[in-house]
């Protein structure tokens, strides 16, 4: 594997790669699930990690402070769609479910979370007349997350038009019933307030004793947790953004732009994990 992968052209991404290589046990990595570990696909339920990422990530772990799963997916969803239980290397992992409201440690094997909203159940009632009411494109598609409800519009004839087309009445939808809308690559998403990547990434670099951070994301979601390592950067937290990049254009330039390393999607981020597994080898 070469280190060519672990090179930045920002100097907050050299500075960071520096600090996580010669300072390990306290370097933390935090990864997105859909588009990051896992190849984004048409069918939701069908997403599962890519075959090399928990291998990567069990040969990185054990050098490391510590490594978390950050995504929108309900936590035990992420565990099963990425195959994370019970891996040797990985006996300290972390998933952060639902933004952040969710946590399963793979010490424990349990799912912790907040309290339910009340909102989700109605909207989840509502959702099916409304989305006929509204005339959304046929082949849109509700997903059932349990603490929220999302609408995703990848396997309808045009998704980007059937995505801008759902944009405000969800918007309005989800105030209604107190929810917020948090949009994704072809899915908006109806869920709570009071948490995002960036809170929970930030939370968890405390809870960890961060020394430094690498955080890969792919998705205006990970947005907040790019801020997050901002903020923290300027306190002097060394840290490395990195953007999960693919060829279908669907990655928000934003993120492209604040990243200090782009890699070529799930293989690129694989090809990243054992780069540094190697050069801590
Ligand atoms: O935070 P993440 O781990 O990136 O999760 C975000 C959402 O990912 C899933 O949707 C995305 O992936 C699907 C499977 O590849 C794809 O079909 C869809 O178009 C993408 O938006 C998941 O279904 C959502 O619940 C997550 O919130």
């Amino acid at each position: 594997m070469s280190s060519h992968l672990l090179t930045s052209s920002t100097s907050d991404g050299k500075e960071g790669l520096a600090a996580f290589l010669a300072n390990p046990e306290r370097a933390v990595v935090a990864l997105d699930f859909d588009g990051t570990l896992a190849p984004i696909v048409p069918d939701p339920e069908s997403a599962r990690a890519h075959p090399g990422a928990v291998p990567a990530l069990a040969r990185l772990a054990p050098h490391l402070g510590a490594v978390a799963v950050i995504t929108g997916r309900p936590a035990g969803v992420a565990v099963r769609y990425g195959g994370f239980a019970g891996v040797p290397g990985l006996e300290r992992l972390v998933v952060l479910g639902h933004y952040g409201a969710e946590r399963w440690d793979a010490v424990s094997g349990e799912v912790k979370s907040a309290g339910d909203h009340s909102g989700v159940d109605a909207v989840r009632a509502e959702l099916p007349g409304f989305l006929d009411r509204i005339g959304a494109w046929r082949g849109t598609w509700i997903e059932d997350k349990g603490r929220a409800v999302a609408v995703h519009t990848r396997r309808t004839e045009n998704p980007e038009a059937a995505f801008e087309a759902l944009r405000d009445p969800l918007n309005e939808l989800a105030a209604s019933h107190g929810l917020i809308v948090e949009p994704g690559r072809l899915v908006l998403e109806l869920r709570p307030p009071g948490m995002d990547k960036g809170v929970a990434l930030a939370a968890y670099l405390r809870e960890a004793d961060a020394g430094s951070v690498l955080y890969a994301g792919d998705d205006l979601g990970d947005l907040a947790a790019f801020g997050a390592v901002e903020r923290l950067r300027g306190e002097g937290l060394p840290g490395v953004l990195v953007c999960s990049g693919t060829a279908s254009g669907e990655v928000p330039p934003e993120l492209v732009a604040r990243s200090d390393l782009v890699v070529d999607g799930p293989q690129g981020v694989v090809d990243l994990l054992n780069a540094l597994a190697d050069a801590l080898g």
